[in-house]
């Protein structure tokens, strides 16, 4: 049996970090972000589903219109849980699809920074929130992103607060910028695969010489 878990935490934490570490320690990530965005554009429902919602103008182009989007969903919570509804069942069947094609992998993730709000963790048997002070959360999205401030401010205010979602996750990783954060990812393996075997087996390793 597959082990999932969602790796999540608010804009910022860390949370491509500590996927691109398990990935490295033999763990598959699952990374929303980019699939939700690959659907978006791709999958035709979404995109009826949201010119239906907000007009042609939304795929200007033919490509998703993102500061539009943004600036519908951010700050408003009614359009937010819309747009949600629109592309998250389709991310879900997705990642559904994804697991299907890891069953060989004793542990895999999911990434998401509102896996909670969206429902997903429900899909998963074990929540990792990556957990960094919000201060730091948006000095990193500012310096990242290269933001203003209250960009960064109105998506933290769109999401659970990182507070409520530690009191829902089964771990908790401090990204705080000193904690180390190697020995708290191998932590969480290792609490998870007591009994298992946790690689994932390369394609090459799973079929030697398949690519000679
Ligand atoms: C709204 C969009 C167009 C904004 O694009 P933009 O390039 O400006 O920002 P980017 O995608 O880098 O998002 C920055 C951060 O905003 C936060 N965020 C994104 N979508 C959401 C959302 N629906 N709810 C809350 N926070 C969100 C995340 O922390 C994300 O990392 C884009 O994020 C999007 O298509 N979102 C819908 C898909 C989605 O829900 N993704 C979240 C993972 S499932
Ligand atoms: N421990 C750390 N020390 C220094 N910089 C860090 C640390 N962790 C993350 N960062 C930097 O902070 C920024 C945000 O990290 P990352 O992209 O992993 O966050 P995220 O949780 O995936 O954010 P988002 O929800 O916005 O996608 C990145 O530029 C990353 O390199």
């Amino acid at each position: 049996m597959t082990i999932k878990i969602g790796i999540t935490g608010g804009i910022g934490s860390g949370k491509s970090v500590v996927s691109r570490l398990l990935e490295v320690m033999g763990v598959p990530v699952y990374i929303s972000d980019v699939e939700s965005k690959r659907l978006t554009a791709s999958d035709t429902q979404i995109r009826r589903e949201l010119i239906g919602l907000l007009g042609e103008e939304v795929y200007a182009g033919g490509e998703l219109n993102r500061p539009l989007l943004a600036s519908y969903i951010f700050g408003n919570p009614e359009h937010i849980r819309t747009v949600n509804g629109i592309i998250h069942p389709r991310v879900r069947d997705d990642f559904h699809r994804w697991v299907e094609q890891h069953t060989v992998c004793p542990i895999v993730g999911m990434e998401s920074a509102i896996l909670i709000e969206a429902g997903f963790a429900g899909e998963v048997d074990a929540v990792v929130m990556v957990y960094a002070p919000e201060e730091v959360r948006i000095a990193r999205a500012m310096q990242r992103d290269a933001v203003p401030r209250e960009l960064v401010e109105r998506r933290v205010r769109s999401q659970m607060s990182d507070e409520e979602k530690r009191g829902k996750a089964d771990f908790v990783i401090v990204n705080d910028g000193e904690t180390p954060l190697i020995p708290q990812v191998l932590g969480v393996i290792t609490s998870l695969s007591k009994n298992i075997d946790y690689f994932c087996l390369s394609e090459n390793r799973l079929h030697p010489g398949i690519n000679k």
